[in-house]
């Protein structure tokens, strides 16, 4: 339990910038307790670019501040909720906002979930 897992690394760009991406948003990870900033893994990441949203995870995601102290642009890291056993899928909360996802036409956008957790709410967004 609370096991370092990796971090989200990708681009580092301008919520602004991210709203545009709308039709390829697949990747983006919105940072920081303010608007600012977002990572984008969809050109540049790493492995936690394909770790999946649960509606029972068993990752979080934390804010970490190391090599600067800019709270706009942390570092996302995963820690393990509990123990985890071998060749169980990870996962975590994506944590987006239901019928808050706007595309460039200022519809609202719905993605279903497929977690197949018993307390899955059906909606990534
Ligand atoms: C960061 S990527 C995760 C990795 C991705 N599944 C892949 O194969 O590269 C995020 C995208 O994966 C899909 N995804 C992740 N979790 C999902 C879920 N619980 N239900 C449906 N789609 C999901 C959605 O298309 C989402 O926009």
């Amino acid at each position: 339990m609370g096991s370092f897992i990796c971090e989200y690394t990708g681009e580092l760009i301008e919520d602004k910038d991210a709203e545009r991406r709308t039709g390829e948003d697949e990747y983006l990870f919105d940072i920081g307790e303010e608007d600012g900033f977002t990572i984008d893994a969809a050109r540049k990441g790493n492995i936690g670019r394909f770790i999946n949203h649960s509606c029972s995870p068993n990752l979080y995601a934390q804010d970490v501040l190391y090599d600067h102290e800019d709270s706009s642009i942390p570092h996302v890291m995963f820690f393990a909720v509990d123990n985890i056993p071998p060749l169980q899928e990870l996962s975590y909360d994506y944590n987006y906002r239901i019928d808050q996802v706007i595309d460039s036409n200022g519809n609202i956008k719905k993605k279903y979930c497929y977690c197949g957790s018993n307390e899955c709410t059906g909606r990534l967004y």
